[in-house]
């Protein structure tokens, strides 16, 4: 049992004025970094909910080993297991594969609700590289969450450096949610080490050491 609901093919329920952490992810597999970056959201911007966005998958990444999204969804559930973070697998449903199809999509679908677009700071070194990134900055708050390797270099990417200008100082985090777009904040604080790769290869590594076994 998990106190995180899985919505496979819709959105959870949607109250006016309500704080929304649109967190998307791969989660090939989810690991305890995705809670700590939605737990650090949940509190220091405020959030009411998240909703994990499981992706049918990355633009930019190799997709052809991803698990199945039903393996993703509950996986993630299991390890969230949060009463106000929600997992929806929405996304290939919409047939969005591209953050701002996806904020296209949700427009009318979250009328009156206060989103937030929730990423790891190696996302923010790259962001120049999705699809209509621009646009993203322009319709939604952005919070870049702190990760190790990635505190300070991810500041001079061309995203960053555009929007340096429309950037929240800390002191402010708070009022994210309901501040005039274009703007993003940098969540620094507690990091987490962890990673899918690493995960994946850890168990790659375990299960060529078990086949060698007599
Ligand atoms: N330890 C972490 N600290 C901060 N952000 C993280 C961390 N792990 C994942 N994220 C962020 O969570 C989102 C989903 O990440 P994803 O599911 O791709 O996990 P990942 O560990 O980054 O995977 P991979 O190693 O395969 O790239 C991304 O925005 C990523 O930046
Ligand atoms: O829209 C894009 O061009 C785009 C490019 C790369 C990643 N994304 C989204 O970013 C989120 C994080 O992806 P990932 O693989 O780093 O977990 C996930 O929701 C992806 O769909 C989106």
């Amino acid at each position: 049992m998990t106190r995180s609901r899985i919505y496979p093919h819709d959105l959870p329920l949607v109250a006016p004025g309500m704080r929304i952490g649109l967190y998307g992810g791969s989660f090939n597999p989810a690991h305890e970094g995705h809670r700590h970056v939605a737990l650090t959201a949940l509190k220091r911007l405020q959030l009411d909910r998240i909703w994990c966005l499981v992706t049918p998958g990355n633009p930019l990444k190799d997709i052809r080993e991803l698990p199945s999204l039903k393996t993703r969804l509950t996986d993630t559930a299991r390890l969230m297991d949060h009463p106000r973070i929600d997992i929806t697998g929405v996304e290939a449903k919409a047939g969005t594969h591209f953050t701002a199809e996806t904020l296209d999509w949700l427009g009318t679908r979250s009328k009156g609700a206060h989103l937030v677009w929730l990423m790891g700071a190696d996302n923010l070194k790259q962001f120049h590289k999705w699809q209509r990134w621009e646009d993203i900055f322009n319709r939604i708050p952005v919070a870049i969450i702190d990760r190790p390797g990635y505190s300070l270099s991810p500041l001079n990417a061309l995203a960053a450096r555009n929007f340096a200008w429309a950037r929240l100082p800390s002191r402010k985090e708070a009022t994210l949610a309901t501040a005039q777009c274009p703007v993003w904040t940098f969540i620094y604080g507690p990091r987490s080490e962890l990673s899918s790769t690493a995960l994946r290869q850890s168990t790659k590594a375990q299960g060529t050491h078990n086949a060698q076994e007599p």
